[in-house]
């Protein structure tokens, strides 16, 4: 299948003042966010459509993108998330017997702005040097002065809260009805393979709006919770710090991934900090310290939680640790059925090294019924 060229120009902004002129790939017009880069060779787009990205303008590690094309049942949530694209090279042609469509026409219908023609080894350096900071990407303005107020108009990354606004409007359940095992989601941007894996190990959930309260959760009689991935910062969610807190004084078991992670220290008085430039790819290596096995994981976060103060907490265990820089990725309560992890255990897209974590939730389920 091809598509034709357009050859039409765009520019990169970012808030240090660096600039990159590109060629336009999908919507035209201008698009911010915060920039961020993934070094996953595949798995597009599982990437684009995870909600965990919300607000962010990705870069492609990966030289080539687009060559296999889009799917419609190729997604983690029902529209693409990420705020914009950039790229070294995109794929005008690809070549998949099952797709549906080409990556180009996929992102003009879902309104993203997109750039290639960029050096992204030279901009994936200078993120990694100087940290995560705004951008914008334009096919509509050149001048530096249009490019920096629409970048001024930017959030930063830092305090922002974006769960409750991606969040479900109305609950929904997934799975059988007649299922033994009940499990309360909180959804704060969920994946759709979270809740795919959960569903196929034979658990009924119900997925709830972000500032869904206890009682409600209650309600459903679950007997489990599960607290899900999501995007921004998780200091700005304070609702759902104390929902988590609600949660654990139930005593049921509770799994939390990525933000859930991040909510579930943070309800326990453990701060969550801003990363220099974060973790994004499908190849970070964990080490389980329970089992003393190492796992290669999928990762998406922008936040880490703070290693010193879980030190410091007597009641919360550290499970996993990043063998790249030891930052935390896993911790448990001790004398609680509590525990979560920093990366994607789901791994849409990545290795399946780590879902064993779902079946230890449904054993620990099925232990508390
Ligand atoms: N994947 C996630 O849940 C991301 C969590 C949080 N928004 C972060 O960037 O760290």
């Amino acid at each position: 299948m091809t598509a034709t060229r357009t050859n039409s120009p765009a520019w990169l902004l970012l808030q240090d003042g660096t600039c990159f002129a590109g060629t336009s790939f999908g919507a035209k017009g201008t698009a911010g966010g915060e920039i961020c880069f993934n070094t996953g060779m595949t798995g597009y787009q599982e990437v684009f459509t995870d909600p965990s990205y919300t607000g962010q303008v990705l870069i492609m590690n990966n030289a080539y993108t687009g060559n296999y094309g889009v799917k419609n049942d190729d997604v983690e949530s029902d529209s693409v998330k990420i705020s914009g694209l950039i790229c070294k090279n995109m794929a005008h042609r690809y070549s998949r017997m099952v797709a549906d469509d080409g990556l180009e026409s996929y992102l003009t219908r879902n309104n993203i702005v997109a750039i290639y023609d960029v050096d992204t080894r030279a901009l994936v350096q200078h993120i990694r040097s100087k940290g995560a900071m705004n951008c914008v990407i334009s096919t509509e303005h050149s001048e530096i002065e249009a490019l920096k107020a629409a970048l001024a108009n930017v959030p930063d990354m830092a305090g922002l809260e974006l769960s409750s606004q991606i969040s479900t409007k109305e609950p929904y359940h997934v799975g059988k009805a007649d299922a033994p095992i009940r499990i309360a989601v909180m959804d704060y941007g969920a994946k759709i393979n979270i809740l795919k894996c959960l569903a196929d190990r034979g658990a009924y959930l119900k997925v709830f709006p972000a500032k869904t309260g206890i009682e409600e959760l209650k309600a459903f009689e679950p007997h489990g919770y599960f607290i899900s991935n999501g995007p921004g910062d998780p200091a700005s969610m304070s609702y759902a710090v104390d929902t988590v807190k609600d949660i654990l004084a139930t005593e049921k078991p509770l799994f939390g991934i990525c933000l859930g992670h991040q909510l579930l220290a943070l309800a326990n008085g453990i701060p969550t900090f801003k990363m220099h430039h974060g973790h994004r790819g499908l190849n970070h290596p964990v080490k389980n310290l329970v089992t003393g096995r190492s796992e290669i994981t999928t990762q998406n976060h922008g936040f880490g939680v703070d290693p010193e103060a879980i030190k410091k907490c007597d009641h919360v265990e550290i499970t996993h640790v990043n063998l790249n820089d030891g930052s935390i990725e896993g911790i448990r309560l001790k004398g609680k059925p509590a525990f979560s992890v920093q990366y994607h255990p789901e791994a849409t897209p990545g290795p399946h090294d780590s879902r064993y974590l779902f079946d230890d939730f449904l054993k620990m389920i099925e232990e508390s019924m």
